[in-house]
């Protein structure tokens, strides 16, 4: 789970919510990491806030980006726009799932302009030893203007025996699946089907959360994957 922070505070934490270094100036810390962020992966060209468009309207997904970006970033402005993922309402395949996130972020960046395009896209697929034969994953893709397409996923969980069929043999969204089983129609969209499932301990906007910062790994350290000697 990723730690919350205070914005003020900043930035890029190390920290883990436990492990708070205390030693690091917060505002200088947040400084050096968001204008080294900055500078390779252009804010705006101009200054002013890193623009972040997500491709859905999702809140678990919109909050999810806004809370890892401001960490790293500082200030952003994330909005959330309707695509198009390109993909079926209830993805089944890794392959499937990452089409979609990426068609998701590439369109997000497209329609707006944005600094950054970010799609989450949420999915089954086949997991050898799995009671039902699947896991759920979310993965997030990340596209900026030079066209570089940055991926990572969240933690893997198991739906229930009865979601997973209804889902194989009806053709039925597990977030669909899930809301009925619990009469919320509107649960994909709030705490989640993990929220119920993990009794409340981890909400959809926290896996969320994970997936995309996975995906800035590679623009975390922009020495080790684009500047090779
Ligand atoms: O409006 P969009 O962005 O489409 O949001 P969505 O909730 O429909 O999300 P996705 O299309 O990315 O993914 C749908 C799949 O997400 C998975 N899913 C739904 N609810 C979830 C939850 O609470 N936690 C994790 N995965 C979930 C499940 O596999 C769904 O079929
Ligand atoms: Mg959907």
């Amino acid at each position: 789970m990723i730690a919350k922070t205070n914005p003020e505070q900043g930035a890029l934490s190390l920290e883990t919510g436990e492990a708070k270094d205390k030693t690091l100036p917060p505002h200088g810390y947040r400084a050096k990491v968001g204008d080294f962020i900055y500078k390779v992966f252009g804010g705006s060209e101009m200054g002013g806030i890193m623009r972040i468009a997500v491709g859905s309207t999702n809140p678990t997904k919109v909050k999810a980006v806004e809370n890892v970006m401001r960490r790293i970033y500082g200030d952003v402005e994330v909005v959330g726009v309707e695509v198009d993922s390109g993909v079926s309402d209830q993805p089944i395949g890794i392959e499937e799932i990452a089409r979609g996130a990426i068609n998701r972020a590439k369109q997000a960046l497209e329609k707006t302009g944005a600094d950054l395009g970010v799609g989450i896209e949420a999915g089954i697929y086949p997991f050898p030893g799995t009671l039902t034969g699947y896991l759920d994953v979310q993965v997030c893709a990340i596209v900026s203007p030079d066209g570089v397409i940055t991926i990572g996923h969240g933690p893997g969980f198991e739906y229930p025996p009865v979601v997973i069929e209804r889902i194989l043999k009806e053709g039925v969204e597990a977030g669909i699946a899930m809301g009925e089983l619990v009469n919320d129609p509107e649960l994909k969209r709030k705490v989640g089907a993990i929220g119920v499932l993990s009794k409340g301990l981890l909400t959809r906007t926290e896996l969320n959360e994970i997936a995309v910062l996975m995906a800035m790994i590679p623009r975390l350290n922009r020495e080790l994957f684009f500047e090779r000697k």
